[in-house]
């Protein structure tokens, strides 16, 4: 292309700015320093996972993103803002959802009560005929009490009720743990159809194989830093670069 047509041409168009930027986060339980300089980013719309062995930082990684853990230091930027130093009721508002490993479910309180349990943050959020639409299962069992659930229809739950609140950004913790594969798979499908409404996700994951069939991008922790980024088609490439991470 000679100089006048390159004047010409349109610019490139410059690659979307991070829904989540994380830089240099380090974190401590008291004075147990667990998180040691994690950078990564999310893209709007991405499903990123992050890997890693037992202990190697994930969980701890979600709860310094929303606040649970106050000891912090580095930048986490959402959206342009940055979030150390707020509370987590602060955070929430500004559109983010954090689905904890242990599911928090109400067992006293039914599955709609507990659906409508935690506030509307932020417009935009799921209405519950959406809701219902995307969970047809929590719908047959409204009315039924928490404890009377299976593990599938209580992780189903615990995602619905963020949805609600009007977050855009979604931290799930170990959806697939503890359940029938038949169950993962249908969590996977949900997951999927949640990517497909333009929502931004970052799973803590175990399970490579469910990783694989939702994610764009994966972070693999070890020892609270961030050890390599791979996309999901070198994942498929070579599994053995990740399971060498993972011991197995
Ligand atoms: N409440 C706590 N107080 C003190 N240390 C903690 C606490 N929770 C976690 N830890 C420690 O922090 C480290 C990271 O734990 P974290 O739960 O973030 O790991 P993880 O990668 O999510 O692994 P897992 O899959 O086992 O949950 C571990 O050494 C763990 O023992």
């Amino acid at each position: 292309m000679n100089r006048a047509a390159q004047a010409l041409a349109p610019a490139e168009p410059e690659a979307a700015a991070p829904s989540l930027d994380v830089c240099d986060l380090s974190a401590w339980y008291a004075e147990s320093r667990v998180l040691h300089g994690m950078s990564f980013d999310v893209r709007p719309g991405e499903l990123l996972t992050l890997i890693g062995r037992n202990g190697a930082g994930k969980t701890t990684t979600l709860r310094s993103i929303v606040g649970l853990l106050q000891k912090r230091t580095g930048a986490i930027r959402f959206e342009g803002r940055d979030l150390i130093g707020m509370r987590p009721f602060e955070i929430a508002r500004l559109g983010i959802g954090y689905c904890p490993e242990e599911r928090a479910i109400f067992s006293s309180l039914s599955v709609k009560e507990n659906l409508f349990l935690p506030p509307v943050l932020k417009s935009g959020g799921m209405t519950e005929t959406e809701l219902f639409e995307t969970f047809p299962n929590l719908k047959a069992r409204s009315a039924s009490q928490g404890t009377k659930l299976s593990g599938g229809e209580q992780q189903m739950l615990a995602i619905a009720r963020i949805l609600r609140t009007g977050a855009r950004l979604l931290l799930l913790d170990e959806p697939s743990e503890g359940l029938a594969p038949v169950i993962v798979k249908e969590i996977g499908e949900i997951i999927k159809r949640l990517k497909a409404r333009g929502f931004t996700i970052i799973l803590v994951e175990q399970n490579l194989h469910f990783a694989r069939l939702v994610a764009d991008r994966h972070v693999v922790v070890e020892n609270g830093k961030v050890v390599d980024v791979m996309t999901n088609a070198e994942l498929a490439a070579d599994m053995g670069r990740v399971k060498s991470y993972l011991g197995v």
